[in-house]
């Protein structure tokens, strides 16, 4: 069994073994990542305490979270005043308890008493048996703490307790802290001191596993060396972070019901309206101007801060529907209804977010879309959303083959859509083709503004999507949401994986419907996208490798019936809770992940992505 190792704070802990071992410090290469996410730990609500179980605990049992190397317990307890656990025995584990908020009054059979604060850890070596009792003696204020338990490598050893002077804020501010190595790691004499030891010294267990802590300001970032205190040179290692609940204990049955009620898609108008609202304020940082969140106290005035715009290009949102076995379209471009209604109604609030909604010419000669957004219709105001709310459509239409009677020109021309803009090249051969003067004419008479982008090629088909972005911005599209088709989205991903300079997508939104359609229109996905959305028929270009610049772990919601995955984003997803970045995996308090197959020497980077303190 591989050592592991914990690295602790806002939550907890790592594991294992091996000290020393100073290899070249390299990104890890092959390790594994499975998050543990908050509402799928055990759980439990007895009113005198809520707890978090990591691994199979008391009534919670699961043979697929029995322990992870010598790891065998995680809880996260939030204990009431005046309440506690009374004195049990134990034997042959060794217990410790971190106290991050409150205080915690500890007594065992050795004889030792000790009132816990935060910061403050204290570590039972249970050996051949001792009894202890954990009791939250404050008159008003709740303890919350974690509790970690290791199976020692050694049965029947002498008891022995010891604990730390507290450790401030300061000094595991924006480090990996050591709070416990293993035993083989000290020397003898270091050994023989036990109880309150000196200040800066690990706490020694009976297990090959290193615990760590840190407390991670806004942003920053923290390395694990793997094995780099056990001193080992080689080897396998598995490592476990943990972030703790911080900002506050969450109901996982709420949030149980609240998916069931999602994936149900038995929500009324009003209530599609809000989840849609609510995620897209979970992706954007801000909510639509039109949902009452959106709204300042006094109902006026929008509140939600601005996405910061930084490159002389519009923000990008890539967003599609695809079957769940990866098709947008059914065989012969026929347009189908993937998305449930739950998650038509997101899309049409994500348009009235965007400056301009753009589509290929091959889209809007197979569908004839709107690109408005009258799903919305009637906002909680109970009006329809204004001319002024509504999107540009926009066309990608190099020969300008745009036909005369597309819906988005009609509902220009009867003031019921924003004017469309038509993409076209210049430079290239399409102006020279017979009928293309012609052409322009008719739909700029028709109301369609016709935006002429540089090409050097000399068969301007394909623009460079650069290009593209720039000329957009220039004509005050500042916010951008890209809807395909086919050659559109494949165009886009690519461009945009090969971009080494800079990204071109700076979110992308994929509904996932239950629908498998068995053939029709796909759409090539760089490698780096084809590996989370699994499908059989998506095709792979090996360019996507340049550029996996979106998050790896994307958001995922339920609406209705479908999925909808939410990588990237313009500002953190909440400030209310702390977020971080793992590796590839993101987590939210609660959250933990089990790193696998790290090797000594590689290094894990752990990044703050919100705007609090997380602590681990
Ligand atoms: N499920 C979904 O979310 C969506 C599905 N669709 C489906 O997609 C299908 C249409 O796909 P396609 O035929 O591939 O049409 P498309 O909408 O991708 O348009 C293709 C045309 O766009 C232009 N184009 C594409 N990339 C360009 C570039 N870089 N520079 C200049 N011009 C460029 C070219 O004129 C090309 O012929 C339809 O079946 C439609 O129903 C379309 C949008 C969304
Ligand atoms: N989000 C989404 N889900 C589907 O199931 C779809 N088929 C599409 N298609 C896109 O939406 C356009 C139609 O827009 P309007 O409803 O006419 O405004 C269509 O042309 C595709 O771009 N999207």
């Amino acid at each position: 069994m591989p050592p592991t190792s914990s690295a602790a704070s806002t939550a907890a802990c790592a594991a294992a073994a091996g000290a020393g071992a100073a290899a070249k410090a390299a990104p890890l290469s092959r390790a594994v990542f499975a998050p543990r996410r908050w509402h799928e730990r055990g759980a439990a609500n007895h009113g005198w305490l809520k707890t978090f179980h990591t691994f199979s605990f008391a009534s919670y049992h699961d043979p697929r979270f029995e322990d992870f190397g010598p790891l065998r317990v995680l809880n996260e307890d939030r204990v009431a005043p005046r309440t506690g656990f009374p004195t049990h025995p134990h034997s042959n584990a060794e217990i410790f308890s971190y106290v991050l908020s409150g205080e915690l009054t500890h007594k065992d059979s050795l004889g030792n008493v000790e009132v816990l604060k935060r910061g403050e850890v204290q570590f039972t070596s249970a050996g051949s048996g001792i009894r202890h009792s954990e009791y939250n003696d404050h008159p008003s204020e709740a303890v919350h703490f974690l509790q970690i338990w290791y199976t020692p490598d050694q049965r029947n050893l002498p008891p022995k307790y010891y604990t730390h002077p507290q450790i401030s804020d300061a000094a595991k501010r924006d480090v990996l802290l050591t709070l416990i190595r293993p035993a083989s790691t000290f020397t003898a004499q270091e050994l023989s001191l036990t109880g309150l030891l000196p200040a800066g010294r690990a706490i020694p267990a009976h297990a090959a596993l290193v615990t760590r802590a840190s407390l991670l300001s806004p942003r920053a970032k923290v390395t694990h060396q793997v094995g780099g205190e056990t001193g080992e040179k080689e080897g396998e290692r598995w490592v476990y972070v943990h972030l703790a609940m911080s900002s506050g204990w969450k109901d996982p049955d709420v949030y149980r019901a609240a998916l069931r009620k999602a994936v149900q898609g038995n929500q009324s108008h009003k209530d599609r309206l809000a989840h849609a609202a609510n995620f897209l304020e979970h992706v954007y940082g801000e909510a639509p101007d039109w949902s009452t969140t959106a709204k300042s106290q006094d109902g006026s005035e929008h509140a939600a801060r601005k996405m910061e715009k930084q490159q002389a290009r519009p923000q990008v949102t890539l967003t599609f529907a695809q079957s769940i076995d990866g098709f947008i379209a059914g065989p012969g471009k026929k347009q189908v209804a993937l998305s449930a209604p739950e998650s038509f109604v997101m899309t049409h609030a994500m348009r009235t977010m965007h400056d301009g909604i753009l589509v290929g010419v091959g889209t809007l000669k197979s569908d004839d879309p709107q690109l408005n957004a009258r799903l919305l219709n009637p906002l909680p105001s109970g009006e329809a959303p204004s001319l002024a709310s509504l999107p540009r459509p926009i066309v990608l239409d190099t020969s300008l083959l745009t036909p005369l009677e597309a819906k988005i020109l009609a509902n220009h021309a009867a003031g019921t859509g924003a004017r469309p803009l038509l993409v076209t090249s210049v430079g290239g051969a399409h102006a020279a083709r017979a009928g293309w003067a012609e052409r322009r004419a008719a739909l700029t008479e028709a109301g369609a503004e016709i935006l002429e982008v540089p090409s050097s090629a000399t068969d301007a088909a394909q623009l460079d999507w650069k290009a593209v972005l720039a000329a957009l911005d220039g004509a005050g599209i500042k916010r951008l949401m890209v809807e395909g088709g086919a050659s559109v989205i494949s165009s886009l991903l690519c461009a945009h994986s090969a971009s080494s300079d800079e990204p071109l997508i700076d979110t992308l939104i994929v509904t996932i419907s239950r629908q498998a359609l068995g053939a029709g229109e796909s759409y090539v996905a760089p490698t780096w996208l084809a590996r989370t959305l699994l499908p059989g028929s998506v095709k792979t270009s090996r360019r996507g490798k340049a550029r996996a610049l979106l998050s790896k772990t994307p958001s995922a919601e339920p609406f209705g019936m479908d999925f909808v995955l939410a990588w990237g984003g313009g500002a953190p997803p909440s400030a209310a809770q702390a977020t971080v970045r793992v590796g590839e995996t993101v987590l939210e308090e609660g959250d933990g992940v089990f790193v696998r197959q790290a090797r000594v020497g590689e290094t894990l980077e752990i990044e703050n992505l919100s705007a609090r303190d997380a602590e681990m």
